[in-house]
C-alpha cells in the first residue's frame, strides 16, 4: 500500500508543489492521477520513488516509512517499483535485449535468470522478436512498449507512470494502457498521471484530480475532471 499523510512539498521556500496532500492507494489498485500543469503530479511520483524528500507529512509503502529509510536501503526499495515516462528513456546505444537485461544486471540476477526474463517481458509486450533492434529502429509506441518491459520485468509490486502515452498516437496510446492494466491484472499497483482525458473516461479507473498542489477529487471510477 502507498500512504501518503499531509504531504507538504516546497521546492522554495513558502511556494507549495503539494500542499497538505493526504492518500491511500491499496495494493492491486489502478489509479489515474490528473490535473493540469503544474498542479503537482510528477512532484507526487517522485515523491513516493523517494527521488525527492518531502517538506512535511509522511509517506509510507509498504509498511516502511520513507523518512526512515536507510540510505543503503533506498536502491533495494526504487527495485520493487517500476517507471515509465513520456519519453521513454532508453539507452540509446544499447539493443533492446541489453536495454532490459540492464535493468535486471543491476539487481544481481544472475545471467541463466536474466536469459528467461528477459525475453518473456518483451513477449508480453509483443517485442519478441526485436531484440536486437536499437531504440532508433523502433517507433515511439514500440520504444515505450520496451520501457514497459524494463519496468515490469522485475516484477514490481508498484508501477509508476508519468504520462506515457504524452508521445503517442491514440492507437499507440491505448496499446500502452493495455499494458499498464494487464501488469495491475497480474498484481502491480499501477499508478498513471496523464493528460489523456479519452482514456481516462473510457477506462472508468479511480481517478485522483490535483489543482495547484492539493487534491480536489477522488473518484472510485471516474472520468476526467476540467479544474479550470
Ligand atoms: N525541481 C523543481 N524546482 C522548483 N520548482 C519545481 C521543480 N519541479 C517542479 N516545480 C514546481 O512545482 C509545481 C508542480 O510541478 P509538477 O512537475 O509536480 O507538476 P505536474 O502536475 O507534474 O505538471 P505537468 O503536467 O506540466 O507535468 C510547479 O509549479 C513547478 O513549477
Amino acid at each position: 500500500m502507498i500512504e501518503l499523510k499531509e504531504i507538504t512539498k516546497e521546492y522554495s521556500k513558502g511556494i507549495a508543489a503539494l500542499n497538505g496532500v493526504s492518500l491511500q492507494i491499496k495494493q492491486g489498485e489502478f489509479v489515474f492521477v490528473v490535473g493540469d500543469s503544474g498542479s503537482g503530479k510528477s512532484t507526487l511520483i517522485r515523491l513516493i520513488m523517494k527521488e525527492l524528500e518531502p517538506t512535511s507529512g509522511t509517506i509510507i509503502v509498504n509498511g516502511q516509512n520513507l523518512e526512515r529509510m536507510k540510505h543503503r536501503k533506498i536502491a533495494m526499495y526504487r527495485r520493487n517499483i517500476g517507471v515509465v515516462f513520456q519519453d521513454f528513456r532508453l539507452l540509446k546505444d544499447r539493443n533492446i535485449y541489453e536495454n532490459i537485461a540492464f535493468a535486471q544486471r543491476v539487481t544481481e540476477k544472475p545471467t541463466r535468470v536474466i536469459k528467461q526474463k528477459v525475453p518473456a517481458a518483451l513477449s508480453l509486450v509483443g517485442l519478441a522478436q526485436k531484440y536486437k533492434s536499437f531504440p532508433k529502429e523502433l517507433s515511439g509506441g514500440e520504444q515505450q512498449r520496451v520501457a514497459i518491459a524494463r519496468a515490469i520485468v522485475n516484477e514490481p509490486a508498484i508501477l509508476l507512470a508519468d504520462e506515457p502515452t504524452g508521445n503517442l498516437d491514440p492507437k499507440n496510446s491505448w496499446e500502452i494502457m493495455k499494458l499498464l492494466e494487464e501488469a495491475n491484472e497480474r498484481g502491480t499497483t499501477v499508478l498513471v498521471v496523464t493528460h489523456n482525458q479519452e482514456i481516462v473516461n473510457e477506462m472508468q479507473k479511480r481517478v485522483i484530480t490535483m489543482n495547484k498542489g492539493v487534491i480536489v477529487s477522488d473518484e472510485k471510477k471516474g472520468g476526467y475532471k476540467h479544474e479550470n
